[in-house]
Formats: structure tokens, C-alpha cells, sequence
């Protein structure tokens, strides 16, 4: 079955702040976004590569890749207001049977294994994504600032890629946007289809404050 990616990029990055947007931040000298296109190439050269970016940082995006020589093939889709608009988007150049993953531009660090698992199991049930357990406590902060622990073991960590067949994830995409989808699987499963767990790797962190950025070079020393 043909794979495609949709790799998202089209945030504000106000969390991390700063003038050059957190995706073509350099981690050891090379741009995150390089290295997340790099890390899906490694891993199966056959998986179509989709880039979504604001409009206005397209330009900035091909001056980057001329600089750094960098020349993985991709194509590009327009940003939207939220990253449901922008997996929207990416999901227009994506044809029917097949399967397609939708990932975090801004996660450089996901395993080869964590990526091949994730599309064999959409393969077999239609809608896989990468989890962690819960390491720490867990509270719950409730009404008047009270707060208290809950079981942690009913909780998971949800990262991507999170793969799906496509027509499954172009159908759950055509719902009207609410503010509770915050990823795929939200989606996915308000269309009424369930979401198979697969092992996560905890390497595969968001980079979201300038904290995780020194996390990142940690992660490459
Ligand atoms: N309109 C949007 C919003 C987010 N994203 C992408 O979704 C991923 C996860 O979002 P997040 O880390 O929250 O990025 P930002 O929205 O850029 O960050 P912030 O919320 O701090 O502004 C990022 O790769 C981001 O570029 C996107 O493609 N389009
Ligand atoms: C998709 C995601 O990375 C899964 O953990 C996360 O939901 C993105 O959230 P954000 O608020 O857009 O960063």
C-alpha cells in the first residue's frame, strides 16, 4: 500500500517564542524540520513526503534547503488557522487507498521502529498512534483549587506520527473543526473508529519551550 506523510509546520511557535520559527531552529548546526524529514527517509524511502507551512515562510523554507543542500524530495501545502486546518490541507494531496501518517514537524526524534510500527498496525485496523506511559503522579486539579491524585495507569502520553487509512482520515476530516481536536486520533474517533496504541519512544518529545530545545541538544550529544 502506497504511504504517504504529512509532516505539520505551520504553527506560531508562541511557546517557544523568538524570531525564526522553532521548525528551522538549528539543533547541532541543521534545521529541526530537516531533521524530521531525514528521520521518516531513514526509515522507509518509499513514504511520499508532504511539508505543510505558512504561506509566508515557504520562500524562507526553499532558501533554507538551497543553503544546507539539503535535497530530500517533498511537496508543500499551505498552513491553516489551526493544525486541523493545516492536516486539511496536506490531506488535499493525498490519494485514496493508501495509508498516511500525520506528524509533528517540531518532533525530530521519532524511532524507525516507533514510524514502521505505527503504519503496520493502520495497515491491519485502519488508525494507529504512538503513546507513553505516565511517569510521575498524576492530579487532577478540580473546583475552589483543590486538586487530587488519579490512577495513572489510566492515562497515556500521546505523541505522532499517527497513522490511518487515508480515506478513513479524509472522511473523519471533512467534520465540522471543534476546539477538542487537538490531534488525529481526536478526529479519528469523533467520526466513530477506533484508535489501536502502539509503543511510543520518549526521545520523540514536542519542541514547544526553548527548554525542549536544550533538551534536543542533549538528546544529539
Ligand atoms: N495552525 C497550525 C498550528 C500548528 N501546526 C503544527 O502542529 C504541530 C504541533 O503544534 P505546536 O507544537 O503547538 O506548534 P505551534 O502551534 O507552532 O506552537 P504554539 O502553540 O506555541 O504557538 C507543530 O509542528 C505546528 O507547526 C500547524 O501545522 N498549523
Ligand atoms: C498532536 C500532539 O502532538 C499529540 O501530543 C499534540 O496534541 C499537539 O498539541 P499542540 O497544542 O498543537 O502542541
Amino acid at each position: 500500500m502506497k504511504k504517504y506523510i504529512i509532516i505539520v509546520a505551520g504553527g506560531k511557535g508562541l511557546r517557544m517564542g523568538g524570531e525564526i520559527p522553532k521548525q528551522f531552529l538549528p539543533i547541532k548546526g541543521k534545521p529541526v524540520l530537516m531533521r524530521t524529514l531525514e528521520t521518516f527517509s531513514t526509515c522507509d524511502e518509499t513514504i511520499e513526503r508532504i511539508v505543510v507551512l505558512p504561506v509566508d515562510q515557504q520562500d524562507y523554507w526553499r532558501h533554507l534547503c538551497k543553503i544546507y543542500g539539503f535535497t530530500l524530495s517533498h511537496r508543500i501545502a499551505n498552513g491553516g488557522e489551526t493544525r486541523f486546518h493545516s492536516v486539511k490541507n496536506g490531506l488535499a494531496l493525498v490519494e485514496d487507498n493508501a495509508l498516511v501518517g500525520v506528524h509533528d514537524g517540531v518532533r525530530p526524534f521519532v524511532s524507525s521502529k516507533v514510524i514502521s510500527e505505527c503504519y503496520r498496525m493502520a495497515e491491519v485496523s485502519g488508525a494507529a498512534i504512538p503513546v507513553t506511559d505516565v511517569v510521575e503522579t498524576l492530579r487532577q486539579v478540580t473546583e475552589n483549587g483543590n486538586s487530587q491524585t488519579v490512577p495513572r495507569n489510566c492515562y497515556k502520553l500521546v505523541q505522532t506520527p499517527q497513522v490511518f487509512l487515508s480515506s478513513l482520515l479524509k472522511q473523519a476530516y471533512s467534520q465540522p473543526y471543534t476546539s477538542c481536536f487537538t490531534d488525529d486520533a481526536s478526529v479519528v474517533e469523533a467520526w466513530g473508529h477506533r484508535v489501536e496504541l502502539v509503543e511510543g519512544n520518549r526521545e520523540n518529545v514536542k519542541l514547544t519551550t526553548p527548554f525542549d530545545l536544550k533538551l534536543a541538544e542533549m538528546i544529539l550529544s
